[in-house]
């Protein structure tokens, strides 16, 4: 079953929930709206079809946001999902369910439909997602400080801790410190493997590869991140299972900190993140300028070391 789902966003970056009326699958569980692809129907179509019907609105910009295939119990449905930027009309209820307009921060996942929840997070995550270098040693401590707080200040959002040479001790120090502007600025830090750390500190973690395989469930509560080190469809599939909020997937192409591996290229990259229920970043040669090529491919943004950071 294939079925269009619209992030409606406002001027101040609202979102347009909807609750699912009494009697549906999923009754009161809170939606974007849409609904299902009638025969023959392309997606832009339907979408433009189910926003006249249930809000009186008609679509004039929307961009594709993420495709989340799910299974419920007794079906399994591809949730194509696009952001409605431009309309025409005030939307209100034509089919008397309740409406809400929320900055998708303040959504609380929990009272979504369970397949909606990717879509929340690819709406939440940025575009760019910045990597500490494996080989930068503790003497320079207060440069990957600076380099932090300095990526932070020039807004980006969401920075792995990746110092695998440094002490644990020294890696959650150095995320205490970045804790306060870090708030102050909406970003979000998360600790590569230190699942322990993370908890302690009230920040996201990472998961590496052989973690992950590991792991029967979600090891940290919703509102702190967990990402996952993914290479192949199992891994994915192994993240989603786990409930996580994100995966990386490489190496898209050749990396100097990989030389060995062999790229997997935009045309696998786009089929395993299509096929993944969360935002996957493309990782592995890749830089910041290369979001728009990687969000054609199906990517939420671009992950990396190089390139990403403000001394580089
Ligand atoms: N419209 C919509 N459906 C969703 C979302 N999330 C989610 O799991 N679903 C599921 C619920 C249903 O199993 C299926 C869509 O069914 P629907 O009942 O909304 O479809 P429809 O508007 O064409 O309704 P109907 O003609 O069958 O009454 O997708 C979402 O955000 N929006």
């Amino acid at each position: 079953m294939h079925v269009v789902a619209a992030a409606l966003i406002d001027a101040d970056g609202r979102l347009l929930l909807a609750q699912r009326p009494p009697g549906k699958h999923l009754a009161g569980a809170w939606e974007f709206p849409g609904g299902k692809l009638e025969a023959g129907e392309t997606p832009l179509a339907a979408l433009a079809r189910e926003l006249d019907e249930e809000l009186g609105v008609a679509v004039e910009q929307a961009t594709p946001l993420i495709r989340i295939p799910w299974r419920y119990n007794h079906h399994e449905l591809l949730l194509d999902a696009w952001c409605v930027t431009r309309w025409r009309g005030e939307p209100r209820s034509l089919e008397g369910q309740a409406l809400r307009w929320q900055l998708p921060i303040d959504v609380d996942q929990a009272l979504l439909a369970p397949a909606d929840r990717p879509l929340l997070q690819a709406l939440r995550l940025p575009k760019s997602y910045p990597i500490t270098p494996a080989d930068a040693p503790l003497v320079q401590r207060d440069h990957w400080r600076e380099q932090l707080a300095a990526a932070i200040v020039h807004g980006e959002r969401l920075l792995q801790l990746r110092l695998p040479l440094w002490p644990r001790d020294a890696v959650r120090e150095l995320a205490a410190d970045l804790l306060p502007l870090a708030e102050r600025y909406g970003a979000q830090l998360l600790l590569n493997e230190d699942i322990d750390g993370a908890r302690a500190l009230g920040v996201g973690v990472h998961l590496k590869k052989a973690q992950l395989v590991t792991l029967a469930e979600r090891p940290l509560p919703w509102r702190q991140l967990i990402a996952a080190s993914c290479h192949d469809a199992e891994e994915l599939a192994h993240a989603v299972a786990l409930g996580a909020d994100f995966a990386t997937l490489s190496p898209v192409a050749t990396t100097a900190s990989h030389p060995g591996a062999t790229p997997l290229g935009w045309p696998a990259f786009h089929a395993l993140a299509e096929a993944a229920a969360l935002p996957v970043y493309a990782l592995g040669g890749m830089g910041p300028s290369m979001s728009r090529e990687a969000c054609a491919a199906g990517a939420q943004g671009v992950a990396g070391i190089g390139g990403f950071w403000p001394d580089s």
